[in-house]
């Protein structure tokens, strides 16, 4: 069967002839992309409408999360680790046993509270051997429980570790399920995120540990020193109610612009750092370029936004710190001044004194957590913030999709021979601002190799694209064989961090790769020395590179030696079809004609994207796509036959 493409049924507008000794040349038609386009926004907007928080990252990310927002990103966030994973139920266990050691910790204040008193009395009425005796319990007590605070502390960190293990495993097998890490890179749908994997989700486990103990802490102290002030003297609970309630009131006053301020600075400084690593990647360009000065100057200008960020998030923290350290002094004199009268009028002794000071100050010290580390707090509810967002955008993926009405069907066709078949297809720019192709059919079956040209910027690697399933906004379907497996080539090809050898097995290194000494693996080191020597890279073994050596790849070898490396990995995976995107366009014509001889001899169909005349002879079509028509998003397709010939010289 012929390569066939079907015309559409609506009027035909432009028809583009190659001129060559074609069987046919086909014309698209063209279908009201108004209409189209209509139908997505109308589809939007109803999803939006339906739940606004589903999709706004996608449209207007905010900044300024409100409450609700936050404490639903919390819960979303933390929870699956305890309630949902394997290893939930150890983890609960692991908590209790941190808990309990924190009830122990409080145990021991309220012991060191009435040792303490007993010290000061026996101070105070000069009672040597009552002095001696609680000085020695008192180093007894401490030495007894130094190991609740320390294993308190190790239990709580080890614990934060392995959620942080687990949440990071979780967080990664999402990013890269559904093709996340692309949606998100080619939408622009959230800033960095990889410093959210590999920072945010280590401070959020960290802090909520520390946040969760704090709090139970002041809880459990409270509960037993209030008692304590209340038999002392009933007003001087009264008094640290109000005086806790108030601190706390008034720094949530002075420090709300805080929690904005730590979530800029988190973007600022994730920007700034990512800016050097592209500088580091990209080295042997910009020295070309000389771009130096430019580059200093872009980075210059990120440190900049940082830096005036965090001049603002100091001031905002020095605002805070005087409040602060007012509260925290008055902290020393307060309970004194409550309770002085009494002991001047002789009703109480001054063990009592000095066990309310305690007692007053345990409580306020966790109670006024909230003023201490509001620092810590605003930057760890940017933190929630940030996470939350990347997992509501990492859940969306699928969820957009669906809400798309115009999106390209993709199927699997089990007809026999056929290898794509594309029916009706129309592709759009992810943003929906190009229409790229219009109305596209044809079946390719076996034995036949397209080629697709056209003038830059006309759509060929966007169809490339949505044939990989990569893009999938439009309307149409995309049919691929079931039990075909199609294998991609971009132009820059991609080179992977590690050994000649994984650059070779590449995709499926971690499960070939490793088992390099196992009898089961498909390729010996014969194998992939052989490759190498069809590919013409044979000289990479000689250059005292071996197949387990590692190297930055992507800038020891020239670019036509990396993409001859990527028809070595061609070579090795015999894939049932190839997509080529000007795979070549680094080699030399003959070398081109050589490697593309290898290939289709092979076994493998090929779909190329190329400029050269030269690719002809190894296609057996033409797709031609024509540049979009000024002032207009339509473009334009032709397809033809190409002249059979039977060898490729
Ligand atoms: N992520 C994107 N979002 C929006 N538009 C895009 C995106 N990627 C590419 N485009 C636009 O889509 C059009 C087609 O791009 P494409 O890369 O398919 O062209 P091409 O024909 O392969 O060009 P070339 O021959 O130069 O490689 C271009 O106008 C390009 O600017």
């Amino acid at each position: 069967m012929a390569f066939v493409a079907s015309a559409p049924a609506v009027s035909s507008r432009r028809h583009y002839n190659q001129g060559l000794d074609s069987a046919r040349c086909i014309v698209r038609s063209r279908i009201s992309f108004l209409k189209l386009r209509r139908v997505n926004a109308i589809a939007l907007e109803a999803a939006v409408k339906e739940d606004p928080e589903q999709l706004s990252p996608l449209i207007t990310p905010k900044r300024t999360t409100d409450f609700q927002t936050l404490f639903r990103r919390f819960c979303k966030v933390a929870q699956p680790y305890w309630l949902d994973s394997k290893e939930g139920n150890q983890a609960i266990l692991r908590l209790s046993s941190v808990f309990a050691l924190t009830l122990a910790s409080t145990g021991t204040s309220v012991a060191f509270s009435y040792l303490g008193r007993s010290f000061d009395n026996a101070l105070t009425n000069k009672n040597r051997e009552e002095f001696v005796k609680h000085l020695i319990y008192y180093l007894g007590l401490m030495v007894a429980t130094l190991p609740v605070y320390v294993i308190r502390g190790y239990a709580r960190d080890t614990l934060a570790l392995r959620w942080r293990a687990w949440m990071t495993k979780r967080y990664m097998a999402q990013y890269f399920s559904q093709r996340s890490y692309y949606n998100i890179q080619s939408l622009a749908l959230i800033d960095n995120p990889d410093q959210r994997v590999v920072d945010d989700i280590g401070s959020f486990t960290r802090t909520a540990l520390v946040f969760t103990m704090t709090l139970f802490h002041s809880i459990t102290d409270l509960a037993s020193f209030s008692g304590i002030l209340y038999r002392i003297y009933p007003p001087l609970f009264g008094v640290l109610l109000v005086y806790s309630i108030g601190g706390t009131g008034i720094s949530f006053l002075l420090g709300k612009d805080l929690m904005n301020l730590n979530f800029v600075q988190e973007k600022s400084e994730a920007d700034f750092r990512f800016g050097m690593v592209r500088v580091r990647e990209n080295a042997e360009s910009i020295a070309f370029y000389g771009g130096e000065k430019d580059e200093l100057q872009l980075l210059l200008e990120r440190f900049k936004q940082a830096f005036s960020n965090y001049s603002k998030l100091l001031i905002a923290s020095r605002n805070l710190r005087f409040f602060q350290i007012f509260y925290n002094n008055l902290i020393q004199i307060l309970p004194a001044a409550v309770v002085a009268p009494f002991y001047f009028a002789g009703k109480v002794d001054f063990g009592i004194v000095s066990q309310s000071f305690y007692a007053f100050s345990s409580v306020l010290y966790d109670l006024s957590l909230v003023v201490d580390e509001f620092q810590s707090l605003s930057s760890f509810s940017a933190v929630v913030d940030r996470l939350g967002e990347f997992s509501d955008i990492l859940d969306q993926q699928g969820v957009v999709n669906a809400s798309e009405l115009s999106t390209i069907k993709s199927i699997e066709t089990t007809e026999s021979g056929v290898l794509i078949e594309v029916s009706t297809l129309t592709l759009l720019s992810p943003q929906h601002t190009l229409t790229l192709v219009e109305g596209l059919s044809f079946r390719m079956i076996a034995g036949q190799n397209l080629l697709i040209t056209g003038p830059s910027g006309s759509g060929k690697t966007s169809f490339l694209r949505a044939i990989a399933g990569l893009w999938k906004s439009g309307q149409g379907t995309i049919a691929r064989n079931a039990a075909m497996d199609v294998f991609f080539v971009p132009q820059k090809p991609y080179m992977t961090l590690g050994t000649l050898r994984q650059q070779l097995l590449y995709p499926t290194w971690s499960t070939d790769g490793e088992k390099k000494h196992d009898q089961e693996s498909k390729h010996s080191d014969a194998d992939l020395m052989e490759v190498l020597r069809r590919v013409k890279l044979e000289q990479l073994l000689e250059r005292s590179f071996h197949l387990d050596a590692n190297a930055d790849w992507s800038s020891v070898l020239s670019l036509g030696e990396q993409q001859r490396l990527a028809f070595a990995r061609l070579l090795l995976s015999k894939p049932k079809l190839a997509l080529l995107d000007e795979a070549t366009s680094a080699i030399d014509e003959a070398t081109e004609a050589y490697l593309y001889r290898l290939l289709l001899e092979s076994g493998t169909c090929v779909m190329s994207v190329g400029h050269r005349s030269t690719l002809r002879k190894f296609h057996t079509h033409l797709l031609f796509f024509s540049p979009q028509i000024s002032g207009t998003s339509i473009s334009e397709w032709s397809l033809q036959d190409l002249p059979q010939r039977t060898s490729f010289e």
